[in-house]
């Protein structure tokens, strides 16, 4: 028989990975999306059920005639700036949102809940190796969601048996390299797709977000993970659950650290054009330095990731740039 799984924000950039990579390994995706930033071209790999998280009713039926072995929740509004300008945007669409999951999937009885998590949840602590068992001390809104429901997760475990796998993302890069779905949010605040912009003239420059940092030379760094590496540990992360093996927490990055002008290297390197660059301000709600210094997930769920080195994720990221698009 199917095993349907229930993925919220499938028709996102992650989500849509995840839906091809749970396909791959032999589950049906069901995409449950509002299309508040999601694209209906993206959803290839399996059925869609339009619908908005905070709808209990809606989300009731769906889960009466699916049936799912677990959820995998994607859906979020993950921009950090706009977080710190309205928190209760947040606090609403991610937080009083993922509630109305939570307790559907429980009263459905689906009690194995996969779920995406940030290193945003940390803040900004400088030295400070960061792993599952660093402090959370979120510096803005969008992180303070998605901690607030880490903590709703554990809760329902202890009350209801819902096993979740949280997954803390590190800096999510690079497309599939089969080019079927790719990044493509609308407005676009990433570095690696707003560099592309910058490259083929989409757009005049890159703007370098502070060079006055406590880093080398001067711009943030982050670690950046390959976004078909991150959904293949998620299918590990189902299969862990579905194994009951009970909940965990995972960072999913590589353990590499590289600024923006570092990028911005690779990207001349990968593409072999000029990167437009005008320095600017900090960006509100930046940390320094977000690098992942855990190895639990290799370690524990077997994940091996395959395109984990930068110029990969680049030329993947410009292979979609070039020729895929949602922009019908
Ligand atoms: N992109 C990254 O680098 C990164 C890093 C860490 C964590 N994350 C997390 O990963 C997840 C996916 O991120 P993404 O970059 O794919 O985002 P995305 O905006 O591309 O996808 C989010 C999807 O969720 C849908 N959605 C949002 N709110 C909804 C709601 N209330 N009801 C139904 N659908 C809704 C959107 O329409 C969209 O299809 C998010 O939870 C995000 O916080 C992303
Ligand atoms: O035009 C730009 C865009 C970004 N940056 C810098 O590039 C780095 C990466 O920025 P971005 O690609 O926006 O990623 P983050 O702000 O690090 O946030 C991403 O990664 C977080 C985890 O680190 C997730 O939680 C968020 O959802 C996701 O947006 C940061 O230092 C930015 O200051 C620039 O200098 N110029």
């Amino acid at each position: 028989m199917a095993k349907h799984v229930l993925v919220t924000g499938g028709a996102g950039y992650i989500g849509s990975h995840a839906c091809k990579a749970l396909r791959a390994a032999g589950y049906v995706p069901v995409t449950y999306d509002s299309f508040v930033t999601g694209w209906r071209e993206a959803v290839k790999f399996g059925p869609l059920e339009e619908g908005d998280l905070a709808d209990r009713a809606r989300l009731d039926e769906v889960f009466a005639k699916w049936k799912p072995v677990a959820v995998m929740h994607f859906a979020a509004l993950s921009l950090v700036g706009e977080s710190m300008k309205d928190p209760g945007k947040y606090w609403r669409g991610n937080v009083l949102s993922s509630l109305t999951l939570i307790e559907a999937a429980v009263a459905a009885g689906c009690l194995d809940f996969v779920f995406s998590s940030t290193c945003a949840t940390y803040g900004d602590q400088d030295g400070v190796v960061l792993d599952e068992g660093t402090r959370q001390a979120p510096i803005n809104a969008y992180g303070g969601s998605k901690r607030a429901i880490e903590d709703m997760l554990r809760d329902f475990g202890a009350s209801h048996g819902l096993n979740s796998v949280i997954f803390r993302y590190f800096n999510v890069a690079g497309c599939d390299p089969e080019a079927e779905v790719g990044e493509f949010h609308r407005p676009e605040t990433h570095l690696i797709p707003l560099m592309l912009d910058a490259i083929d003239g989409r757009r005049p420059a890159l703007t370098v977000f502070g060079s006055d940092y406590a880093t080398p030379d001067g711009t943030c760094i982050r670690d950046y993970v390959h976004v078909s590496d991150l959904v293949d540990a998620h299918v590990l992360g189902l299969q862990w659950l579905e194994a009951g093996k009970g909940s965990e927490i995972f960072c999913l990055g590589t353990g590499k650290g590289f600024s923006v002008r570092e990028v911005i290297a690779a990207s001349r390197a990968v593409t072999n054009r000029e990167v437009p660059i005008t320095e600017g301000d900090r960006r509100p709600g930046d940390a320094a330095v977000l690098v992942s210094g855990s190895t639990k997930a290799l370690e524990t769920l077997g994940w091996a990731p395959k395109r984990a080195d930068l110029a990969t994720m680049i030329a993947d990221a410009w292979r979609w740039h070039q020729t895929g698009s949602y922009e019908s």
